[in-house]
């Protein structure tokens, strides 16, 4: 078993109208982390997602699956998609069925479980999502933040090892927004890796272990969040916001009121606990 679920060399992608989308992408991805996407619009992180789901392939460099080149044979792709799965920034990308109930069992149906297996993954992502009354809604009723849950309920049931979340949060009011955070504390089982892909800078920060920076197709940082936040040029350079909490953090620390002892707090629940003992 390799360290790494994808390991990309050199990847660059043009789209047939000639657009440079990634440029000279180098990076390993490894097993059981939590790992963030930030970068303006256009930056290049949907593109970088439909390569490591095989919707794309590379105009130069390459890329392994647990070491395996990646092919692009129907046979081997979905073997690829039925342990990578992608929610899609716009779920009218992703859901097709009928009714949500249809759609939501499509992917398990095809993957050779049990009834019952089937039954029981379907019914743990309806739950996660909290889709039950929609189940006998024809999609194209749904609402975009209902069609969000439903295509990430669809790709939940088939528990992939790898899973790409584009802008999962866009859409949702802040109930669910912050749903989303608690399902992916769920998901993680210490082999599974989920990528997210988001504008959302307060979700990257409170979830994520690691997080990657692109800019016009390039990759500018990849590495630990708190290092990230405290890099007020690469902020600038990358057009980010410090997540309000660091922001905050960080003017407690200048006026003293917090010192470098205490822990950087993530979340806004963090921070409250931090401001109470002092
Ligand atoms: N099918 C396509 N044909 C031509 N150019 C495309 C196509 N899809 C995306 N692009 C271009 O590729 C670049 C990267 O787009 P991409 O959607 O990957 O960025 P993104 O970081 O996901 O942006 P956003 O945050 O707005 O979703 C952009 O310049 C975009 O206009």
């Amino acid at each position: 078993m390799t360290a790494y679920y994808f390991e990309l060399h050199h990847l660059s992608h043009i789209y047939a109208d000639g657009t440079t989308a990634l440029t000279d992408i180098s990076l390993q991805i490894p097993r059981g982390k939590k790992i963030a996407i930030l970068g303006h619009n256009g930056a290049g992180k949907s593109t970088l997602f439909q390569h490591l789901n095989g919707i794309l392939k590379p105009t130069t460099g390459t890329i392994s699956f647990q070491g395996n080149k990646l092919q692009y044979s129907s046979k081997a792709l979905r073997t690829l998609r039925q342990q990578v799965g992608i929610v899609f920034q716009d779920a009218d990308h992703q859901l097709f069925s009928g009714t949500v109930k249809q759609d939501i069992a499509y992917g398990p149906l095809n993957l050779g479980w049990s009834t019952e297996k089937i039954e029981e993954k379907i019914a743990w992502a309806v739950a996660q999502t909290e889709v039950e009354n929609l189940l006998d809604k024809p999609i194209h009723f749904l609402s975009v933040g209902q069609k969000k849950r439903v295509a990430m309920a669809g790709v939940l049931a088939m528990e992939p090892s790898v899973l790409l979340l584009d802008e999962p949060t866009a859409g949702l009011d802040h109930y669910y927004a912050t749903q989303v955070l608690q399902y992916l504390a769920k998901l993680e089982d210490g082999e599974r890796t989920i990528l997210l892909a988001t504008h959302d800078i307060q979700l990257a920060y409170e979830w994520a272990e690691q997080i990657i920076v692109m800019e016009a197709g390039s990759i500018i940082y990849n590495g630990d969040p708190i290092t990230l936040f405290y890099n007020e040029e690469l902020l600038k350079r990358a057009h980010l916001e410090r997540p309000w909490v660091f922001a905050m953090t960080m003017l407690l620390q200048e006026k003293k009121i917090l010192t470098s002892k205490e822990p950087i707090p993530r979340s806004r629940d963090d921070l409250h606990r931090l401001i109470q003992q002092l």
